[in-house]
């Protein structure tokens, strides 16, 4: 009988692009793969129309630490989600569930907590997020991407094991000749990918454009601005393409890329750091000092693989000559990225996955 393992996490491609690496690996392993999500998030885009995985839908509810009248309705739902999982795993009976955060897993892991499902949860950021931290309190394993995550949370956790990024293979098969042949562009011209998260970022898109007249006389650009949020009045300028999000399309323009304008979400950074690329990041910050961005690009930064600019200090110039400064000392970014290995997270996940579902198997046959 095959094997059955419940995956789940969402609300941004960070919390469901590691997953999609995992999908991969379990299909050639036999395992039967079943995902949970929520009915309209980005996770049900970019797994409900994988045919090997049967995707199944539960209500959640936003985590807030302040008051607002939504959390009431937020319990209800999250309530709601929580009976859905617990009556989803009662008719999967998965040997194993792994979770990468994102509201909604809590739900998810909390209904395979009532079914004794062994539970392994991932945690992408440097400082783990609010769903992963809840989610922990159930959980057998909690693999990291970053070694220091343990040093400032889960300390002396010895559940706690560094994994490292779980990267999408196909990432690493980019061909710059490739990609600059299909963009017509220049090959003695650098050229600077600019990519504001999965979801773009108004901001850094707003001082692109700003700048994109200096910008251009130095660099060609390639910028995925978001879905939605792409200016026509820009195509005009030569050396310069726009995107809403890049598919296919993306190892041949990462590997194009001489360096990078990034936020500082942890599967890019980590992307960029295995095709050593050298980047400039400006993170997304919400509310707080510990959010995962900011903790995350401090850290690139303090390594020497990143400069961090911050979105209080985005103006023409900063952004200009921040470019320039990573540009000009690209060789010395790559060249300590170059010490930093990224490969084996996928399976170090599988071989975790597999002894804790074997684990399970003995101790119910006991
Ligand atoms: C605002 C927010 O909540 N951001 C979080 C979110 O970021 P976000 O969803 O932006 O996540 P990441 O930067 O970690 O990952 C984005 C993924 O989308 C891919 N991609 C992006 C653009 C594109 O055109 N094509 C494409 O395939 C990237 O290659 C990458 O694999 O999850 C991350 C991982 O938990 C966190 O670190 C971020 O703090």
């Amino acid at each position: 009988m095959k094997r059955k393992i419940v995956l789940t996490g969402g609300g941004s491609a960070g919390h469901v692009t590691p997953n999609l690496v995992l999908i991969q690996r379990l299909l050639e392993e036999g395992w039967e793969i079943h995902y949970i999500g929520s009915k309209h998030g980005i996770e049900r885009q970019l797994v409900g129309g994988l045919d090997a995985v049967q995707y199944h839908s539960v209500s959640t509810g936003k985590l807030r630490r302040y008051w607002s009248w939504e959390n009431v309705s937020d319990f209800f739902k999250l309530t709601l989600g929580i009976l859905q999982a617990i009556f989803l795993m009662l008719r999967i009976k998965p040997d194993a569930m792994f979770s990468l955060g994102g509201f909604v897993a809590v739900p998810v892991v909390i209904g395979a907590r009532y079914k004794r499902v062994p539970i392994l949860i991932f945690e992408p950021d440097l400082y783990p997020g609010l769903a992963n931290r809840i989610s922990s309190r159930f959980a057998r394993v909690i693999g990291t991407t970053f070694a220091g995550t343990s040093q400032i949370y889960w300390i002396n956790d010895n559940r706690t094991m560094h994994i490292g990024p779980i990267l999408r293979e196909e990432l690493k098969l980019g061909s710059r000749a490739r990609g600059i042949q299909r963009r017509g562009f220049d090959d003695d011209k650098p050229i600077v990918l600019i990519m504001g998260g999965s979801q773009g970022a108004e901001r850094i898109n707003r001082i692109v454009r700003e700048a994109l007249p200096e910008l251009l006389m130095s660099y060609q650009v390639v910028h995925i601005c978001g879905v939605g949020k792409m200016d026509p009045s820009y195509d005009r300028f030569s050396g310069y393409i726009q995107l809403e999000y890049a598919h296919a399309e993306l190892p041949d323009l990462m590997a194009m890329a001489d360096m990078v304008v990034s936020r500082a979400g942890s599967n890019a950074i980590h992307e960029w750091l295995h095709l050593r690329k050298p980047m400039l990041l400006i993170p997304h910050v919400i509310g707080g000092a510990r959010t995962g961005q900011l903790l995350n690009a401090h850290h690139f930064q303090n390594a020497g693989y990143a400069e961090l600019l911050y979105e209080e200090e985005l103006t023409k110039a900063a952004f200009l000559s921040a470019v320039d400064a990573v540009y000009r000392d690209r060789k010395l970014y790559s060249a300590r990225m170059s010490r930093h290995e990224t490969d084996g997270a996928a399976e170090k996940v599988m071989r975790l996955i597999d002894k804790e579902a074997r684990s399970q198997k003995a101790g119910a046959t006991i």
